[in-house]
């Protein structure tokens, strides 16, 4: 059957570049970077960049959501960035209360549901209550999942997912020769994703090549687009060139 193709409308492409609707990838991971050097740029303080950072999450969510993306995770704020200046730190905190203020709505109008990996209990409780709010008021759609990754480490959650084991061999309750593979999965903090846990496609913005502590198991497999446009300049046509991209390449699982 000939694949549906969406032409990707930007000019500076040498060849035809089809978006083939047929092979979306499932799971998209995005760590959104370049806010802070997209104000610095503009001569505006870094929080700009963060404002900004916001209305590029609601136009990208949408943008997967059309295309059929299933599960979409952003990097939102990682357990390494409360050592920024305490008003850079209270200004991220209150980006969730923001988002859940001006964008639920159109979340559930798409069908969007909200869910957060990370340890939320070290923030401000009014985030806090915003981010259970977000989650509790698009508990009911069943399309695309937007999994916010808030105060999260991937070695953190490693290190949770050891404990927990450890302890139920402790207890008794785990034999440890019948740990596997999916029994670590099954107690990070995607497990909720099931089979969609692990990303098809990792894209970083605002063109630095690191990994920086994000989803470290779950990309075993991953392909990875590093783009060059800071996060605020992201934008629906960006995601396509990184799904063309991803699209392009022959993914092996490992084998041949
Ligand atoms: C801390 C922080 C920073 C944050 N940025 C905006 C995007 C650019 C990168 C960092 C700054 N965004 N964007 C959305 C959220 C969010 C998180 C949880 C939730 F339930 C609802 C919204 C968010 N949270």
């Amino acid at each position: 059957m000939e694949a549906k193709s969406v032409f990707s409308n930007k000019k500076d492409t040498n060849t035809e570049q089809k978006l083939d609707m047929d092979r979306i990838p499932a799971h998209i991971a995005i760590i959104m970077d370049g806010n802070g050097r997209w104000a610095q740029a503009r001569h505006l303080p870094r929080v700009a960049g963060h404002k900004q950072g916001m209305q590029t999450v609601k136009k990208v969510t949408i943008a997967a959501s059309d295309l059929g993306v299933k599960v979409l995770s952003l990097y939102a704020f990682s357990t390494e960035n409360w050592k920024r200046p305490a008003t850079e730190v209270n200004y991220l905190m209150q980006l969730p209360i923001r988002f859940f203020k001006t964008f639920v709505p159109d979340l559930v109008k798409h069908n969007v549901k909200v869910m957060v990996m990370g340890d939320i209990t070290r923030l401000p409780a009014e985030t806090q209550q915003a981010v259970k709010d977000a989650i509790k008021d698009t508990a009911d759609c069943d399309g695309m999942i937007l999994n916010f990754a808030l105060n999260y480490g991937s070695r953190d959650e490693i290190t949770r997912a050891v404990q927990a084991i450890a302890t139920a061999a402790q207890d008794g309750q785990l034999d440890p020769t019948t740990i596997t593979e999916q029994t670590i999965s099954d107690h990070l903090m995607s497990s909720p994703l099931g089979e969609l846990a692990d990303p098809d496609l990792l894209i970083r913005t605002s063109g630095e090549e690191r990994i920086s502590n994000f989803m470290l198991w779950q990309i075993a497999y991953s392909e990875l687009e590093f783009v060059p446009e800071h996060w605020p300049d992201f934008d629906g046509e960006a995601l396509k060139r990184a799904i063309i991209g991803f699209q392009g390449r022959h993914r092996r699982f490992g084998g041949l």
